[in-house]
Parts: C-alpha cells; structure tokens; sequence
C-alpha cells in the first residue's frame, strides 16, 4: 500500500521540466556506458563496471518527487502488457517504451542489426542485454530530446542483469506483474494481429475456458480491429506455436526470477487479470489508484 500511495503521489506531482530533464540524462548517461560493444565493459564482475555503477550510484539517487512515475510491466507473452501499458500511457501522459517494439524498429531498418537480431527473435530467444540496452537509450535519449519525464516499460528488464542494472541507475516505483491462466496464453499470442499502416493492437482470439474441477471458467472476448485497420492486419513473425512454446520457456527461465528480485524488494504489484480488456481495465485502475484519473480524462473529453 506504502508503494501506492507513492505511486498516486508521483502521478499527480508536478514535473518541473528542469529536474526531469536532468533526471533523464543521468538515466540516458547511466545506461550508456552499459551499452558499449565492449563485451568487457559490459562483464557484470569486471573491475571498471562496477566503478562506473559505484559512481553513477552517488548522484542518481533522488526523491521521485520531481518527475513522473517509473513503472514496469512484467508478465508472460500474450498477457497484455501492451495493451495494458499502452491505455496507461495514454491515461497519464507517460511514454510507453516497449523493448520488444525498439527490437521489431530495429529489424525492419535494415541497419547493421537487422539480420542479427531477425535470427534470435525468430527463434523466441532473448537478444543481448549489451543490444537491448543500446536500444533502450538511444530511445530515452529521444524522449529526453522531446522533454519526456517518467517511463512504463513493457518487456524490460527481462533478466535479472538487466534489472539489477536498471536498479542500479535509477529507482523503479512500481512494477506491475500481470498473470493470466496458462491456457490463455498461447491462444492470446497466436489470436494477436497488428494494423500495418497504424499500428494498432489487435486480438481476434475468443478465449471461452469452461469451468471444471472447481476451477472458474473465463471468457476474454476478441478486441477486433476498427473498420480501418480490417484489411491491413499482420501476425508477428515471432507468433507462431513453436515459437511462443519456446518464448514462454524463455520466460520461466529468464524471467520468473526477475519477479522475485522486485518482490523481495516490495515493489511488485501482482495483478491477475480476470478476464479481457473490459473487465480486466476497471480493476487495474482500482489497484492502481488511478479511477479518478479516468473520471478527470472521461469529463474532459
Ligand atoms: N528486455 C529484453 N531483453 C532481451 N530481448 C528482448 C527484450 N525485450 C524484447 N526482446 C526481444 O524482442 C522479442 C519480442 O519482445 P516482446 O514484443 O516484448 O514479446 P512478448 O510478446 O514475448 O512479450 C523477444 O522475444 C526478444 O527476442
């Protein structure tokens, strides 16, 4: 609950554009020295990266009162957390920064990058910390440019090195750990479409789980395209049933452990969704304190 309320506090504070901004270049200039191709540099018990940590750990820890909220979506593939991550975004005035979206930016550049990294997401592995860490400032470097202040990360960190190495830059408020029955999950992948010209989200799965063994049943309804996007739906290279078998593996491995790092330090929001967007949203924003926002964007519209 102390999270929360800290959380609600940090939404609502007003950001001086100053403090955020400098905020935003420690984060920018914290994270960059990790993003060198030096695969020494980067080694996490070599000698000079941990000076480096140790020095940038002196002047990054301050009170999160004069910025927006960091949070964190964590949850499997085809949980949500875009979709999720994006409606709050829009709510707050926060960027969304999805790593997975930065890689997909990345691949189709056609840039030095390019084939590299088509091969590994291909194959549901995780690109490496080293690249993922590239992109990421290079992306807050931008927003930094365009006076942004806070972050929802969506798909980082995916590793506990990766979130030892955000910890270690900046504070995280809050992270947010969507879980939804493993039944749904594959379904969920497989159902996702993207509007090619806007980009838009979609899901054309209709996830009807009976109830048995005195289990619930769930109902999750599609989330169809708007009549727009109809004709213009792509599926994702990397959504096929192999691939997300193997994402999903990669998630337990990988992933599951990063949630404990954030539980043993009292930042983890568990959230399980009880059904789609419909249902599912109402009660986040509940979790999350936020109905007023809503109530304030819904009577300003
Ligand atoms: N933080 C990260 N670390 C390593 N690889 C990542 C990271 N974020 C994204 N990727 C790569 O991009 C792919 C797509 O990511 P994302 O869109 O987040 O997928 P998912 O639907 O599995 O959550 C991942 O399978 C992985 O190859």
């Amino acid at each position: 609950m102390a999270v929360l309320s800290r959380c609600s506090r940090a939404v609502t504070a007003a950001t001086t554009p100053n403090a955020a901004a400098a905020k935003f270049s420690y984060l920018i200039r914290a994270l960059s020295p990790f993003s060198s191709s030096s695969s020494s540099t980067f080694d996490a018990d070599n000698g000079l990266n941990s000076r480096i940590k140790t020095a940038v750990l002196g002047t990054l820890k301050r009170e999160p009162k004069d910025r927006n909220v960091q949070w964190v979506f964590l949850g499997c593939p085809g949980v949500g957390k875009g979709t999720y991550a994006s409606r709050l975004s829009d709510l707050l005035g926060i960027p969304h920064i999805a790593t997975g979206d930065l890689v997909r930016d990345e691949l189709a550049s056609s840039g030095p990058l390019s084939s590299q990294l088509k091969e590994i997401v291909n194959q549901g592995k995780l690109v490496s910390d080293e690249i993922i860490i590239d992109l990421l400032s290079k992306r807050l470097e931008a927003g930094e440019a365009k006076g942004e202040s806070g972050f929802i990360l969506d798909g980082f960190p995916r590793t506990v090195r990766q979130a030892e190495i955000l910890e270690g830059v900046t504070d995280i408020d809050l992270v947010i750990n969507l879980k939804l029955r493993e039944e749904a999950l594959l379904a969920k992948c497989l159902g996702r479409r993207i509007c090619s010209e806007c980009g838009g989200n979609y899901n054309v799965a209709c996830i009807d789980i009976k109830a048995e063994n005195g289990k619930p049943g769930m109902y999750m309804a599609p989330l169809p395209p708007p009549p727009q996007c109809a004709s213009k739906l792509i599926t994702r290279a990397d959504d096929t049933e192999e691939v997300v078998k193997q994402r999903l593996r990669i998630y337990q491995a990988m992933t599951l452990p990063v949630e404990d790092f954030y539980r043993s330090r009292g930042k983890l929001l568990e959230f399980d969704l009880p059904g789609g967007v419909r249902e599912s949203w109402p009660k986040l924003l509940h979790a999350l304190n936020l109905e007023d926002e809503e109530d304030k964007q819904s009577a300003a519209a």
